[in-house]
């Protein structure tokens, strides 16, 4: 009889994880909605006999405390040795702009720990505990696991306990819209009142349940001017110039809707392929006409989350 040869996988020395940026609260589904999109960053982790991080570049110090932080929670969850590495971000997702960088670079650390070590945590634990670096899940899941996500968290810890997807097809286009003025994610929440109007929260849910059934259905043309968001977006918005007036201008353009993507700076409408260009062109001429420059992307959904794309 022939015995089964159990090989042991030799463990990489370097590893790049491919990790979408992702839109969330996607109007008034605030710290409960997102969406991966088509722009990336890759997190390159080079095993090194020291402890800690140590950045690839100059540019990649400024990622080392949220890299140590990420590694540090991944050691205490996989229950591994600690192994030092070298840290290098290359990609599109841009810093600060609402666009799910920080998850990226937090998501990109642990899942290219995960290879380095063999320690084989799940895509669900991944969402797990970069739900609990984040202290949110609605960019942390989609870039975990890619498509259109609504994610449940523990009222009182943040745990996260649950996440349900749904893939989106390419008859919906982002298109984002992202000013040259960064907005950190920590004064964006800074800003928000301790409490609200008991309506405003009432057309919140309103909104951002119908704004579910649309992209569960599939049924897109109910979109159409579906967003309105009374939890965070009237306080952020006036923080940056243009912002409000790109949004509308880009439905005026002929965009579904829109809104603030997760805490600023940049803002995105829902457009048919079709309209996207056109939609791109009135959101940058808004900021403009506040003197702001603004990238624009016209994006799809990424429907498969982070990737290990290169393992030596
Ligand atoms: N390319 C990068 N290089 C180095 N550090 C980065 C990079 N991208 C993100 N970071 C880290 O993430 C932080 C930005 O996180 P922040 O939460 O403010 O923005 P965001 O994640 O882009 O926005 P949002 O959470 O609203 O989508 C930076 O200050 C830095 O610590
Ligand atoms: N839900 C978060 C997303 C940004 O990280 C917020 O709006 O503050």
């Amino acid at each position: 009889m022939k015995l089964p040869v159990l090989r042991s996988r030799r463990l990489p020395a370097e590893v790049t994880v491919r990790v979408p940026g992702s839109t969330s609260n996607c109007g008034a589904g605030f710290d409960s909605l997102g969406m991966a999109l088509s722009i990336y960053n890759e997190i390159t982790l080079t095993r090194g006999d020291w402890r800690g991080s140590r950045p690839g570049a100059a540019s990649d110090t400024h990622g080392l405390d949220m890299a140590d932080e990420a590694a540090g929670l991944f050691f205490v969850r996989a229950g591994v040795e600690e192994i030092g590495y070298t840290l290098a971000i290359r990609g599109e997702v841009p810093m600060s702009r609402g666009l799910g960088s920080s998850v990226t670079l937090r998501a990109g650390v642990v899942a290219g720990l995960n290879e380095l070590t063999g320690a084989k945590l799940s895509k669900d634990d991944l969402c797990s505990l970069v739900t609990q670096l984040e202290g949110h899940p609605d960019n942390a899941t989609p870039a975990v696991i890619g498509g259109f996500c609504v994610a449940r968290c523990d009222a009182s810890t943040g745990e996260l306990l649950g996440v349900l997807r749904k893939p989106i097809g390419k008859e919906l286009c982002f298109v984002v819209a992202s000013p040259n003025q960064e907005l950190e994610t920590k004064k964006a929440r800074g800003i928000l009142p301790k409490e609200l109007p008991y309506f405003d929260a009432v057309k919140s849910v309103n909104s951002a349940t119908y704004v579910v059934a649309a992209f569960l259905t599939g049924e897109y043309d109910r979109l159409r001017h579906a967003v309105k968001d009374f939890l965070h977006e009237p306080y952020r918005l006036p923080l940056i110039p243009g912002a409000k007036p790109a949004i509308e201008a880009g439905v005026a353009a002929g965009a579904l809707t829109g809104w603030l993507s997760g805490s600023g700076s940049s803002v995105l409408c829902v457009a048919r392929p079709k309209d996207a260009a056109k939609v791109g062109r009135a959101m940058a001429a808004a900021f403009t006409a506040h003197k702001l420059t603004a990238t624009v992307h016209a994006l799809y959904a990424d429907n498969d989350g982070l990737k290990i794309v290169k393992r030596g």
